[in-house]
């Protein structure tokens, strides 16, 4: 993949090492020697076996885990805490609160912000079930809508309140293969009408070759960047299972 500009350079990674402290004398390095840099609206999917580090680096991301070495920039400036610029959506888009209905979880997003008035707020709100066409489920509860939909408000809730990046931890890991396949397609048709930047992660590569318009394949011991892969016709599961495949024999070796 290309070394980007720093006019396109949107989130970049430097260096990026995340270690946990097992005890007083032992740490444990989930993240080693992480480099990566995105444009903005970019579909980056991070790939890898179960434990190569996906999620801590995500959480990272996120401002919720501070990396041990390296830095992460979002617009050329670093990233210490969590910030409205950036917001996770969870699996099965539970987050949505049961008891209200669409428009007021994402009044209440909005409130939570202490950042506008409640006229203000309602219009906003409005305007952002519409980009992701849900003004007419607006008085729905959660559980009279589909997983696409619950989704899309999740999403629109995230957007409203001045998200740019959105943060995706396998959110369709439990999901059957015909119903994942229909969330799949409605993200991509999501992010065209509305356009943000996305970091997805999976373990599935047929779902990181639709979903991605960048892959980076993760491998572990040590948990680093195999390749990163710019996604087109061209892309084949042939060529990344390989990769991957090849690393996880190095491991067993
Ligand atoms: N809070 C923590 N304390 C100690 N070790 C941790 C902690 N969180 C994660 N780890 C370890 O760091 C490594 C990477 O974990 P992480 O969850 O980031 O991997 P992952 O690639 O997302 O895995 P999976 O695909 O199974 O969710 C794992 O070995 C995990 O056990």
């Amino acid at each position: 993949m290309t070394q980007l500009n720093k006019e396109d350079t949107f989130l970049s990674l430097e260096d990026v090492s995340i270690s946990y402290e097992i005890d007083e004398k032992k740490s444990y390095k989930a993240i080693e020697n992480v480099d990566f840099q995105i444009k903005q609206f970019e579909r980056l999917v991070l790939l890898g076996p179960s434990g190569c580090g996906k999620s801590s680096l995500l959480k990272a991301i996120g401002g919720f885990i501070k990396p041990s070495h390296g830095s992460i920039k979002l617009r050329q400036k670093i990233i210490s805490k969590p910030g409205l610029d950036r917001a996770f959506v969870f699996q099965e888009f539970d987050q949505l609160l049961a008891w209200k209905t669409v428009l007021e979880n994402v009044l209440f997003a909005l409130s939570a912000t202490k950042k506008i008035d409640k006229k203000d707020a309602t219009i906003k709100a409005k305007e952002f079930l519409k980009k992701v066409n849900l003004s007419s489920f607006k008085n729905n509860y959660p559980h009279q809508l589909s997983g696409g939909m619950k989704m899309r408000v999740a999403i629109a809730r995230c957007l409203a309140i001045g998200a740019e990046v959105i943060l995706m931890d396998e959110p369709f890991a439990s999901l059957d293969a015909i119903t994942r396949k229909k969330m799949q397609d409605d993200l991509l048709e999501l992010w065209k009408d509305t356009k943000f930047t996305m970091l997805f992660v999976t373990h599935s590569i047929d779902e990181a070759i639709k979903l991605g318009s960048k892959i980076i394949i993760f491998g572990t011991n040590p948990s680093q960047i195999l390749k990163q892969i710019d996604v087109n016709e061209f892309t084949s599961k042939d060529e990344i299972s390989s990769i991957m495949h090849k690393n996880q024999t190095e491991y067993f070796i």
